[in-house]
């Protein structure tokens, strides 16, 4: 796909770095919902919640959820931050993504936000368990079940596992390094549902130039 050629939803001056998925079109929608998702990043170290209920439910996400009437993105991600780990932190727009999952009408308009500093202490909640990950290269596998293991919100040293890709959304191994790089970007895909499962079925995810 040429590069001017973006996917209903997005617009801007983008490159596709990766696109995929089925040969079919794009589902159309006719309304948006505006949500926010929330990453820390601290030194070789990665912040993200385990999910405990509601939709993703025992995944690992970045902290964030709807923007509710009167707020701004970034006022509700400041909000979700503060609701869904205890913490502060200066949030920067990282990038924008759009979703379709089936059997909704309307499309999740995703504004991504990173910061590189907090204040608090990351604290479990009764929706998120926030964790720390390595963003090491030698890091070890994180993809592993830890949920045997008692939390790791308050470690700080020794080894840390990396970021658990096969725990979170499938779209997330496609941009989350480049949020961690500090590049802008943008994406949407379409999930299909399997049973109580959301597969992904078309994607295309690109920088801002
Ligand atoms: C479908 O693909 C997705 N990938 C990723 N990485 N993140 C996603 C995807 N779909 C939704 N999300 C994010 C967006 C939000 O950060 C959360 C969902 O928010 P939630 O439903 O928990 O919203 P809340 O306002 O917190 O909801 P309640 O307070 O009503 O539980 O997932």
């Amino acid at each position: 796909m040429d590069a001017t050629v973006l996917p209903p939803g997005l617009n801007g001056s983008l490159k596709v770095f990766v696109e995929g998925g089925c040969d079919t079109d794009w589902r159309p929608y006719t309304q948006t919902r505006l949500y926010t998702n929330a990453f820390v990043i601290n030194d070789d170290k990665l912040l993200l919640g385990f999910k405990k209920r509601g939709f993703g439910a025992n995944l690992y996400n970045g902290f964030g959820g709807k923007v509710e009437p009167g707020e701004t993105p970034i006022e509700a991600a400041r909000r979700e931050l503060r609701e869904e780990a205890g913490i502060d932190a200066p949030l920067e727009h990282a990038g924008t993504l759009v979703f379709l999952t089936e059997g909704t009408e309307w499309a999740f308009h995703i504004d991504v936000f990173s910061a590189r500093s907090y204040t608090g202490i990351p604290t479990e909640t009764d929706e998120m368990r926030p964790e720390w990950f390595s963003l090491a290269e030698n890091s070890v596998n994180g993809d592993d079940d830890r949920s045997g293991l008692t939390s790791s919100t308050t470690t700080t040293t020794g080894s840390l596992p990396s970021i658990p890709y096969s725990r979170m959304w499938a779209d997330d191994i496609y941009w989350l390094p480049h949020l961690v790089e500090g590049k802008r970007f943008a994406g949407r895909a379409d999930f299909a549902k399997d049973g109580d499962t959301y597969v992904m079925k078309k994607f295309w995810f690109g920088l801002v130039c």
